[in-house]
């Protein structure tokens, strides 16, 4: 239960419906008792008329009318006690879990990149949903069975002991044996449907991944044997199912026969002791039902206690989570204002996921609103910095200073707002193109979006489509090309009017032409702002003030285009090889 304690605040802040469903719980048991003891005061009056120890008739029936007419009110106002309760408690559980999904989502968003490298989606996922929903369980139904069951017990156990012990105790005898078993027969079947809900989400994965990989099975045309796979994940996951709803079946044949054990007791020793004179066939009545009344709460004990074991393990994992402290830390309460000026001093960077140094002693200065153009063959370190530009990862060793400052003193939701980043691969989220654009300035009128659509370059092209801005994209909007999705992430990063803009190798999937047109746009915007592009072509890097080549994570060459192209080198190389391309086009 240590797990678990750790969600007493909700007990607190949810105190009222706690409370109040506490109380209806206990009106509703007592409620409920009344009917037996009416039933049981029924059948004695009619035995008495029978048996002739009364003759008068008319009274018995005044004595039935009563009993009926109480017994209904007695029914419906356990009725609508039960039903507050439940709105009390179960809706108290949604509350909870609602919260409890906002808390992990607003914990999440605080974490650093390097934990979203660590863990896998689907963890991230099922601690959000599953998790949550496991000890919404706790919250709901097993706080609302264990006060009904503790009312019921109490209740009908001091009065059915009040009336006969030696019949209480026989009748009493299989129920802890049926909450034993239940016991038992849960938890097997929470193991088996965790093991169920496991190749389930196997088969989803598979079942996706053919989906999204669809294209690529049809041109290779291995139909077949992805057909086998997923035949073989389906057939495990059907093997599973059939493993836990044959355990389930067992659940309720055995609640009917320990049930069935009690009445047979109540009959068989009630029999006796009314043969004996000891109790009346009322009573014999009465019992039976108050058995079939704690049946259930007693089967619940057994379910509950597993519920409480599965929610223990769940928060458990939740708290693994939720105890990660963010590696990115802003130690900066106070907002700042950011100029763009970007100065890397030694810095030496490893991604400790892979231990891959990727940056080695990089040093350059990048005054405010100039560009720097950042060349390098794949997996020199290029997008390394631009992470580190945007502090989405701390350097080991060295320094890096935004207008003089480090950049750990800096109010990091100033920084990141102060950069407009274009990710290497782009990213759309499934809304409308607008919307996506928008989402570098939430508040732009259309205008603006439209601006920022022309100056990516891709205005014409959303035109075309038959709702213009408001066509949605994503899985079932259209399907954009590879380099119309990077304009669009442009658009997203120019409608935000940064200071500083990042452009990560985010115009490979345009020819050109094109990249000649969105450049020279560019070159307008960035006038007054601190620019870096990231790119193979040296078309991307001409217009630069500063250029750096890297190489395994090394500066190799610095300077302008004119310098660089006159040294020999990378720079050299490739601006010979691209131009000879240009000219064999
Ligand atoms: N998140 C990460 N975790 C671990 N290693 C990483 C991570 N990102 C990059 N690396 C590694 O760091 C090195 C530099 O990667 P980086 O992405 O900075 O190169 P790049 O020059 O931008 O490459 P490309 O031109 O292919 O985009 C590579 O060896 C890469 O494998």
């Amino acid at each position: 239960m240590k797990a678990l304690s750790y969600l007493n605040k909700y007990f607190v802040k949810y105190k009222k419906r706690l409370i109040i469903g506490t109380i209806c719980t206990i009106i509703a048991k007592i409620l409920s008792l009344i009917v037996p003891i009416l039933i049981g005061d029924s059948i004695d009056g009619v035995e008495k008329y029978i048996t002739g120890e009364t003759t008068d008739l008319q009274a018995v029936k005044d004595l039935l009318t009563k009993n009926i007419l109480l017994m209904l009110c007695a029914v419906l106002l356990a009725a609508v006690f039960t039903f507050i309760m439940r709105q009390a408690i179960i809706n108290m559980s949604r509350y909870i879990e609602f919260d409890l999904k906002n808390e992990i989502y607003e914990h999440y968003q605080k974490l650093s990149l390097n934990f979203y490298k660590k863990n896998r989606t689907g963890d991230l996922m099922n601690r959000i949903s599953e998790d949550v929903s496991k000890v919404r369980m706790y919250f709901g139904p097993a706080i609302m069975y264990t006060i009904n069951m503790i009312t019921l017990f109490v209740v009908v156990i001091s009065y059915m002991l009040k009336k006969d012990v030696t019949l209480t105790l026989y009748t009493l005898v299989p129920l802890p044996i049926l909450s034993i078993s239940i016991y038992f027969l849960s938890r097997e079947i929470n193991k088996r449907s965790r093991v169920k809900q496991e190749t389930l989400s196997k088969l989803t994965s598979i079942t996706q991944e053919f989906f999204s990989g669809m294209n690529v099975i049809k041109a290779y045309g291995i139909e077949k044997p992805t057909f086998k796979d997923f035949n073989e994940v389906a057939d495990e996951s059907k093997e599973k199912n059939i493993a836990l709803y044959k355990l389930q079946a067992l659940f309720f044949p055995l609640m009917i026969l320990l049930i069935g054990i009690s009445n047979i007791m109540v009959v068989y020793i009630g029999g006796i002791r009314y043969i004996n004179d000891q109790i009346s066939l009322g009573l014999i009545t009465e019992f039976i039902i108050y058995v079939n009344m704690l049946t259930w709460p007693v089967a619940v004990v057994g379910w509950v206690t597993s519920i409480v074991q599965e929610a223990e393990a769940s928060q458990k994992r939740i708290n693994e989570f939720l105890n990660v402290e963010p590696e990115i830390q802003n130690t900066i309460e106070a907002p700042s204002k950011i100029e763009g000026k970007i100065e890397f001093k030694n810095v030496t960077f490893t991604y400790d996921d892979t231990n891959t140094t990727a940056l080695k002693d990089v040093s350059f200065t990048l005054e405010k609103g100039k560009m720097l153009a950042i060349l390098g063959k794949t997996g020199s370190g290029k997008s390394t910095i631009a992470e580190l530009i945007a502090r989405l990862y701390d350097v080991d060793k060295g320094e890096i200073l935004i207008d003089d400052q480090p950049i750990e003193q800096i109010n990091l939701t100033s920084l990141r707002k102060s950069i407009g980043f274009v990710p290497q691969e782009a990213f759309l989220f499934s809304d409308t193109i607008g919307n996506n654009i928008k989402f570098g300035n939430v508040d732009a009128a259309k205008e603006l979006i439209e601006n920022a659509a022309k100056n990516a370059h891709i205005h014409d092209n959303i035109e075309d489509f038959s709702k213009s801005y408001d066509t949605y994209v994503g899985e079932r909007g259209v399907t954009l090309s590879g380099g119309q999705k990077q304009r669009i992430s442009i658009a997203r990063a120019i409608i935000k009017e940064p200071e500083i803009l990042i452009f990560d190798d985010c115009l490979s999937a345009v020819d050109t032409e094109t990249e000649e047109i969105i450049l020279n746009n560019l070159k307008t915007i960035s006038k007054d702002k601190t620019s870096i592009i990231i790119g193979h072509r040296v078309s991307s890097a001409k217009n630069a003030d500063l250029i750096i080549v890297l190489d395994k994570g090394k500066i190799v060459q610095k300077g302008t285009h004119d310098e660089l192209f006159n040294q020999k080198g990378f720079y050299q190389d490739i601006y010979n090889q691209q131009l000879m391309e240009q000219s064999a086009h």
